[in-house]
Formats: C-alpha cells, structure tokens, sequence
C-alpha cells in the first residue's frame, strides 16, 4: 500500500478530486469510455463538489457506487442521493449512473437485473473507497452473512450483505471487481482510521476486509 498524508482535510479533498479527474481523463485518451466507482457515506462529499465542476468527458465516464444501502432514493441513508446530489450535477450532470438500486423489498429480488446492467462497464478505471474504524469498505463488514462469498476470486460481480454494523442490508461490488481496477484509491480521516488501515495491511481479510484491496492501493490521509 501506498500512504499519502495531507496537512488538511481541504487540501486533501482537492488534490484527490484533482488526481482522480487526471486518471479519468488519460484514461480518456486511450479508451472510448471510462468508469468511475465511489463510496457513499460521510467522506467523499467535498471531492463530489470539486468533481462536479471539472471539465471531463463526462458523457464516456459511466459513474457507479461502490455499494448501497437498501433504501429508497429519497432517504437520507441514499448513497445514491449522495451522487445525485453532490457530483451528478454541473459538468458531471452528462456522466452515466449506473445503477446499484431498484426499488424492491430485497436486494436479492433484482440482483441479476443490477448485474447485468453493471457487468458491461467493468473493469473499473479509477476508484475510490471508503473504509470504517472497523477495516471494512463498500459494504464488506467484518462478520457480515456473505463476506466469505464476496472475498472469494470467483465471486460474482455483486452480492447482498448483511451485518450488525450495515444497518439496513445492503449490495456490495465483491472483492475481485474492486480489486481489479486500474487504480485504486482510499480516502479516510482522522487518527483511528489511520491505526485501522495500518493494522489492516497485515491482516485476514475475513478480519480486515479492506486488506483484500490495499496491495495495489493509495490510501489518502489528512487528520
Ligand atoms: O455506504 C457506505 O457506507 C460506504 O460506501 C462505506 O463503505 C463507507 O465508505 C464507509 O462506511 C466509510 O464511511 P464514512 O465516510 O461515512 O466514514
């Protein structure tokens, strides 16, 4: 893993928004559309902001959540209300959404639908993670029902989880799909989650899932 610390959070957030908007935009010149994998949650707000406003191919860039959390669009809970909200909008308004969402009582009831609507825009170009004090990111909880499913080098594109920490039950990307993209990036805060990925790099990724994708990633740090 490669560890980046920033003097501030606000520097941080530009800098990244910055970094990856380069990545897409190479990546642009050598392919016909490019696809962008986010987290959801309380971090990444701020790069939405400065994302939405960069001038990009947005309409080859086909943007897709890392997870979500199994409730309707308009509550609050809605990762994907995140993105509408903060970076579909501005010049990012013309990117593609790719949904992780149908309404439907489970995720299992549309699942093969999600998938086959996701498949076509893997592998994934540039992501961003997330992670809790807890070492899990997307919706890969330690103890979660179907973690080992999702671990697994065969595992399929997407999964349904449940876990005490999730809250409501959730669809995750798996393990391989988010550890085959062509870059990867992390994007945590403050000092407990900085102790949790370094403790991570050395663990199970049944204990630690984020471990499953640090190899070949960037964590990106700022107090
Ligand atoms: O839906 C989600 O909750 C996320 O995609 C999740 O994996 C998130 O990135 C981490 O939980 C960190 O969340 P915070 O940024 O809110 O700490």
């Amino acid at each position: 893993m490669n560890f980046v610390e920033y003097p501030d959070r606000e520097l941080m957030m530009l800098a990244l928004a910055d970094k990856l908007a380069g990545e897409l935009a190479d990546f642009l010149r050598r392919e016909d559309r490019a696809s962008f994998c986010v987290p959801g949650g309380t971090t990444p707000g701020p790069i939405f902001d400065t994302l939405s406003g960069v001038d990009l191919d947005w309409d080859k860039v086909s943007v897709f959540l890392n997870d979500e959390r199994w409730v309707p669009e308009d509550s609050p809970r809605s990762n994907t209300r995140l993105l509408r909200e903060r970076l579909l909008r501005g010049k990012a308004l013309r990117a593609n959404l790719v949904p992780l969402y149908q309404p439907a009582p489970q995720p299992e009831d549309v699942l093969a639908d999600l998938e086959a609507q996701l498949a076509p825009h893997l592998p994934i170009s540039v992501l961003l993670l997330g992670m809790g004090a807890d070492m899990h990111t997307a919706s890969l909880f330690p103890g979660a029902d179907r973690l080992a499913e999702a671990l697994a080098s065969d595992a399929p594109v997407l999964l349904p989880m449940r876990a005490e920490a999730a809250g409501e039950p959730r669809i995750t990307l798996t393990a391989p799909v988010l550890a085959g993209a062509m870059h990867i990036h992390i994007l945590i805060t403050g000092a407990e989650k900085r102790a949790a990925v370094e403790r991570a790099a050395g663990m199970d990724p049944l204990e630690a899932p984020v471990a499953a994708v640090l190899k070949n990633a960037t964590v990106h740090w700022a107090e």
